[in-house]
């Protein structure tokens, strides 16, 4: 790393508005070369507590600012990150691998959902209802939810707090923030700017660990603490949802996905195999909205395999501070060996690999394509989170549709077709909570992200992305 703005590699915990070190430190590895990028503090779970009793002080007051006042301090903080941009994408490739040009696209989608809740933030809008009775009044009016705890995976380590952090201060909650052990660089140094940006004393928390089930635990079980909002599998998020049930807290939960791509024999063939390949490899594949499982109608299987293995052959695998590489490592050992065990399980129900298949050096592997895999396999069952794409041939559209919605995620979903009636017929009929229509790439802040199924509850981003930070209040005003 060479950064401009040393200050913003940041490893002790921010807690309070104040610096803080721990009792121990944990290893921040970078996965491209297995070595110690630094040493960061491992907060104790006393620690946390302490975090959430500031959240809680400081939110009463955050909330009394209003909108527009939150929105200067969220449109600074917008600035900052942007004005840091090649830094904080180099303190994210260096954690977690993704290659710097994908780094510094993470910073700027972090960054735009702070800048798209400063607006909302002037918008939390409530509602005037007729009267049921002459001598009444009936106002609705939104109100922050409170102190919300936030989990955050790995991969994604800027944009996945971003886009929680983003709106919950935007209507005036304060946040208590974990982020994944293997990638806590990110979110210290998203705080480091916070703080420049005059984000108050305690309304944003950074608290490092390495115990994730005993943070888990704190936060689901302090009472302080009014909404989870999780990203990560869906193990995790079923966990946090059954521990916050003693104490009827509200939970956001972004969570695994199985997208289905489909390739219509009506489709621009050259279209599908892009959108391919940024729906498969964007992040080496570790993106929960990656395509896991593509089936290609039977009249263009072998074209479109042909021209897929063509550009995926293109792909560069390295370091991602090296120039033009566009796949970084994976992130661990676990995550190579799920991807083989795919592989292995997809050939042995008779696939072939058409490009790839190996494991190289340290956590890289090969960009990979793998043909006649059946629908039963596991590559089309769990979600791969690496560099493969496994292709399975259909025939009609009906069976398409229902061998992509045979799956227990509903996350995302694409396919490419130039028939109108046929994006309307499969649009509506795939059971995901995002459908990309001839496109491959649907992340933005200006549209309702998650799930269905056991993908997730809520939404992120959008006009929508704040509600789930807020409580309705109902006044009812008599004797008019
Ligand atoms: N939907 C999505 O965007 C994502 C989906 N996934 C899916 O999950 C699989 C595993 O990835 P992984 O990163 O291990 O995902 P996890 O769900 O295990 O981790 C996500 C976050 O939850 C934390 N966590 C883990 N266990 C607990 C717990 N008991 N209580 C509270 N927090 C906990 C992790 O901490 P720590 O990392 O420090 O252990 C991390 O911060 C992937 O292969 C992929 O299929 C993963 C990431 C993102
Ligand atoms: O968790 C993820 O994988 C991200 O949500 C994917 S995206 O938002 O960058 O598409």
């Amino acid at each position: 790393m060479d950064l401009k703005d040393k200050s913003l590699l940041e490893t002790r915990a921010f807690i309070g508005g104040e610096w803080h070190e721990a009792d121990k430190t944990f290893e921040v590895i970078n996965p491209a070369t297995g070595e110690t990028i630094t040493q960061v503090a491992d907060c104790s779970t006393d620690q946390l507590s302490k975090a959430i009793d500031l959240a809680h002080a400081a939110q009463k007051d955050w909330a009394k600012k209003t909108g527009k006042e939150r929105a200067n301090i969220l449109r600074k903080w917008f600035d900052l990150m942007v004005e840091h941009a090649d830094d904080l994408a180099q303190i994210l490739t260096a954690e977690m691998g993704k290659p710097l040009a994908e780094a510094k696209g993470e910073i700027m989608y972090g960054a735009s959902f702070i800048e798209w809740f400063a607006e909302e933030a002037k918008r939390t809008y409530g509602d005037i209802i007729p009267q049921h009775q002459a001598d009444k009044r009936i106002v609705v009016i939104q109100q922050p939810i409170g102190v919300v705890g936030s989990i955050t995976p790995w991969n994604f380590p800027n944009a996945m707090i971003a886009r929680k952090v983003g709106p919950a201060l935007a209507v005036g909650c304060s946040v208590v923030a974990r982020p994944a052990e293997l990638t806590p660089l990110s979110a210290l140094a998203m705080a480091v700017l916070a703080e420049r940006a005059g984000v108050p004393k305690g309304v944003l928390n950074i608290v490092p660990s390495t115990d994730a089930a005993a943070a888990g635990e704190e936060l689901c079980a302090n009472s302080k603490i009014r909404k989870i909002t999780f990203t990560g599998s869906t193990r995790v998020g079923r966990l946090l949802m059954k521990q916050c049930a003693e104490d009827i807290k509200k939970v956001s939960l972004e969570l695994g996905g199985n997208a289905p791509f489909l390739v219509f024999d009506d489709a621009d063939l050259d279209a599908a195999v892009e959108g391919a390949v940024a729906a498969k490899y964007r992040n080496a594949g570790q993106t929960c909205v990656c395509a896991n499982r593509i089936y290609v109608q039977a009249s263009v299987y072998d074209e479109f395999a042909e021209k897929l293995a063509e550009k995926v052959a293109e792909l560069k695998t390295g370091n991602g501070f090296e120039d033009g590489v566009t796949i970084g490592p994976l992130i661990n050992d676990a995550a190579v060996e799920k991807v083989q065990n795919h592989i292995t399980d997809a050939l042995d129900h008779g696939a072939t690999v058409k490009l790839g298949g190996n494991r190289l050096e340290g956590t890289f592997f090969e960009p990979t394509v793998i043909v006649d895999v059946p629908h039963k396999a596991l590559i089309a069952r769990e979600e791969t989170f690496g560099p493969v794409a496994g292709l399975i041939k259909f025939d009609t559209e009906e069976d398409v549709i229902d061998m992509a919605n045979d799956s227990e995620f509903g996350l995302a979903g694409y396919f490419y077709t130039r028939d109108l009636g046929r994006v309307w017929r499969v649009a509506e009929a795939m059971e995901t909570g995002i459908v990309g229509v001839n496109t491959g790439i649907i992340s933005t802040e200006v549209a309702p992200f998650g799930g269905i199924k056991q993908s997730g509850l809520g939404r992120e981003g959008s006009k929508y992305g704040a509600d789930d930070f807020t409580e309705i209040k109902y006044i009812c005003m008599g004797g008019i």
